[in-house]
């Protein structure tokens, strides 16, 4: 039997900006950024099995970038990807350099994010032993979500083409919206989420629901992190309600978002299989690991009238701290502030699927300190949210409220008109949270350094160590109220430890 065989592709990446130091350098100085590109880049070659040459980075000087390139085009490379360079900067060298060299196909791609994006191909010529050949050269954008969402859209078809695949497409699977969406009036959008398999997607059936990753900035790496899929929103402008069922890319292997929620590879083969699936398992962890639910509390989101933009923050931080907090979110929902509405849902999180952590917010649409409290956890009669935590808690918890009043006093005093509750119910640790997304992800991160040991504690493991004892003499001045007050009123001077050591 003849079986034919193809090599896998050898991929050239460059970097290319004066501003790029590499990513390993400790401090920057003014106007230095480091190159999060190139790495992100050779790793996602990797991923798909290719060989890789790296070839740094190259300032935006001529001269210099085309002595990279002529010793990359005759190295045997089969794909070159640059990144930066490309737009309309007058010194964006790389779109007329290729133009120099082979033939543009294209210059700009009606499509958010990546507009600018490049492509040409180039005969190379022959050097020693390597044959002369096609190197398809993409220019990608500088911004890094614009870079590997080109990268996931243009480069891996490629490289899937090259590598003899017959069915070189990406995957593409229908997803339910868990959040309106608002999509772009010009260009079709590449939206940044996370899918997961679902016993219900909102329509009564198994399938699978997409969570936005937050903000969709193109310089926004966090928006790319945990997303595990690219909803093709089309540019229509307007909100996509939630429960929209939109075409979703799958850019990453599912299973590694893999929550006891899924079957997701069967979700991808078979519907009878689909049937198989269930939603949370009871009392089991993750890996491991703790399992986290994030509760919106909105009329406006659960309506449809607005997006929610605290949700997917605090997921995204809780999900970028997966290490260090030793938890993952598996479940998210919205409620609006009905506070029957929200112990119904809290309280199934904790007796029935046995969650770590709850940590719900209520959400006030705009990041305004003024509006720290607004959206449920403050003086309005709508502000509903401590009563359902209370409600529903055996024991309070009143040090994370301190440590998170403390955070949010350093942004405005309005924080002390906060009435946040929080609490343990049973083995889970409810933890009521502002509403404004900025607010939300800083009291997250302000409460990372006790949580994973609190979530141990709470499971009853008594062995687990106290965090380390920062001596008083390092620790951090605690008269954040006296700094946030004179903040406030104008008058800041640095304070100092206020300890005796
Ligand atoms: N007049 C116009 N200006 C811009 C347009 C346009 O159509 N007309 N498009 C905008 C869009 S959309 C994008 S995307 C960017 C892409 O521009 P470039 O590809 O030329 O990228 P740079 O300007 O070099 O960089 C953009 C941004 O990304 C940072 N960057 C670059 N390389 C890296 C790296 N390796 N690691 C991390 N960050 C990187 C760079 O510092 C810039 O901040 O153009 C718009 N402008
Ligand atoms: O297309 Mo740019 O990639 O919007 O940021």
């Amino acid at each position: 039997m003849m079986v034919k065989v193809y090599p896998m592709p050898t991929i050239a990446v460059l970097s290319t900006g004066d501003e790029l130091v590499e990513p390993t350098t400790g401090g920057l100085n003014r106007g230095e950024i480091r190159d999060s590109n190139r790495a992100m880049l050779l790793a996602a070659a990797i991923q798909q099995q290719c060989k890789i040459l790296d070839l740094g980075i190259a300032r935006d000087d001529k001269e210099e970038l085309e002595r990279v390139l002529d010793r990359a085009f005759s190295a045997g490379i089969h794909i070159l990807l640059t990144s930066g360079g490309v737009s309309m900067g007058d010194r964006d060298f790389v779109k007329p350099l290729l133009e120099n060299r082979g033939t543009v196909h294209f210059n700009k791609v009606c499509i958010k994010p990546g507009k600018p994006l490049t492509f040409a191909e180039i005969q190379s010529k022959p050097a020693g032993n390597i044959a002369p050949g096609k190197i398809l050269a993409f220019g990608l954008p500088g911004n890094p979500v614009s870079c590997l969402v080109c990268f996931h859209l243009f480069v891996v078809p490629a490289i899937r083409l090259l590598a003899g695949c017959a069915n070189p497409q990406l995957l593409r699977v229908q997803a339910c919206l868990h959040q309106p969406i608002k999509a772009d009036p010009v260009r079709p959008e590449y939206h940044r989420a996370i899918i997961r398999w679902k016993a219900n997607d909102g329509s009564g059936n198994p399938g699978f629901v997409a969570e936005s990753t937050g903000h969709q900035m193109s310089s926004r790496l966090l928006s790319m992190k945990s997303a595990n899929a690219l909803l093709e929103l089309p540019a229509t402008g307007s909100v996509l309600p939630a429960g929209t069922s939109v075409s979703a890319i799958i850019i990453s292997d599912l299973t590694s978002t893999s929550s006891s929620e899924i079957g997701l590879s069967s979700g991808l083969t078979s519907s009878a299989q689909r049937n198989t699936c269930r939603e949370t398992i009871a009392g089991e962890t993750l890996n491991g690991e703790f399992r986290v639910a994030v509760l919106t509390v909105s009329d406006t989101v659960a309506s449809g009238a607005g997006p929610d933009r605290s949700g997917p923050r605090a997921v995204s931080v809780v999900n970028s701290s997966s290490e260090k907090l030793g938890a993952r979110v598996v479940s998210t929902a919205v409620v609006p502030d009905d506070v029957s509405k929200i112990k119904a849902v809290v309280q199934k999180w904790c007796d029935t699927d046995r969650m770590d952590l709850i940590l719900y917010l209520g959400l006030f649409p705009f990041s305004n300190v003024i509006s720290f409290n607004e959206g449920g956890t403050g003086f309005t009669p709508r502000d509903v949210t401590p009563e359902a935590t209370k409600e529903l808690i055996e024991k309070e918890t009143p040090g994370l409220l301190y440590v998170m009043m403390q955070e949010s006093l350093k942004v405005t005093p309005f924080a002390m008109l906060s009435r946040s509750a929080a609490g343990i119910r049973g083995s889970t640790l409810i933890i009521n949270m502002p509403g404004n997304p900025n607010a939300a992800a800083e009291c997250v991160e302000a409460l990372l350094p006790a949580l994973k040991h609190a979530l141990k504690q709470i499971k009853g493991d008594k062995r687990e160590k106290h965090p380390r004892h920062i001596p008083h003499a390092q620790a951090e001045p605690v008269d954040t109220w006296e700094r946030s007050h004179k903040l406030a009123s104008g008058n800041l001077t640095e304070p100092s430890c206020s300890c005796s050591h």
